[in-house]
């Protein structure tokens, strides 16, 4: 019987600085190995969304951040796992750089600059309801 691997919560943070975001890219050994996705992992037994973000940015990138809203949940189902995947939105809470710890690459994107990233699938609904946000007065 074929079987799924399903990793649970994945939390993940859309950092605003102006009219940029940040995204950052996976190691090359990594599964979606090379993908730029949004800084974040998965939540932890008895941790709530935004403690495993705080968690996370702090881990990956060095930084604490203030939530501005969380966008909407999406299941994802790739061919080895399924995951899902809860995205915020959030500025950084002080002056500091965030440090690329476990990423091959940080940049600062504007939303119109996103098509030119490969992001993982999971990804492409949380892209879409960003984008069409930011197009909303
Ligand atoms: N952080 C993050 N993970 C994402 C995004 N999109 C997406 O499919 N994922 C997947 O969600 C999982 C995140 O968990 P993780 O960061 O703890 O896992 P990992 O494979 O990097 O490392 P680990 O399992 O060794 O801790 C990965 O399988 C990753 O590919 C995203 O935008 N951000």
């Amino acid at each position: 019987m074929l079987s799924l691997l399903h990793i649970g919560r994945v939390v993940c943070g859309l950092i605003e600085r102006g009219e940029r975001l940040l995204i950052a890219r996976r190691p090359a050994g990594k599964n979606l190995g090379l993908k730029w996705e949004f800084p974040g992992g998965k939540v932890e037994p008895g941790e709530s969304d935004e403690d495993a973000l705080h968690r996370e940015l702090e881990e990956e990138l060095g930084v604490r951040v203030n939530i501005i809203e969380r966008l909407t949940p999406c299941f994802h189902r790739y061919p080895d796992f399924s995951l899902e995947l809860i995205s915020f939105r959030c500025v950084l809470a002080d002056t500091g750089e965030p440090l690329s710890r476990e990423h091959e690459e940080l940049k600062w994107i504007t939303p119109d600059e996103m098509s030119q990233y490969e992001f993982p699938e999971a990804d492409l609904p949380v892209l879409e309801e960003y984008r069409t946000q930011q197009r909303s007065p």
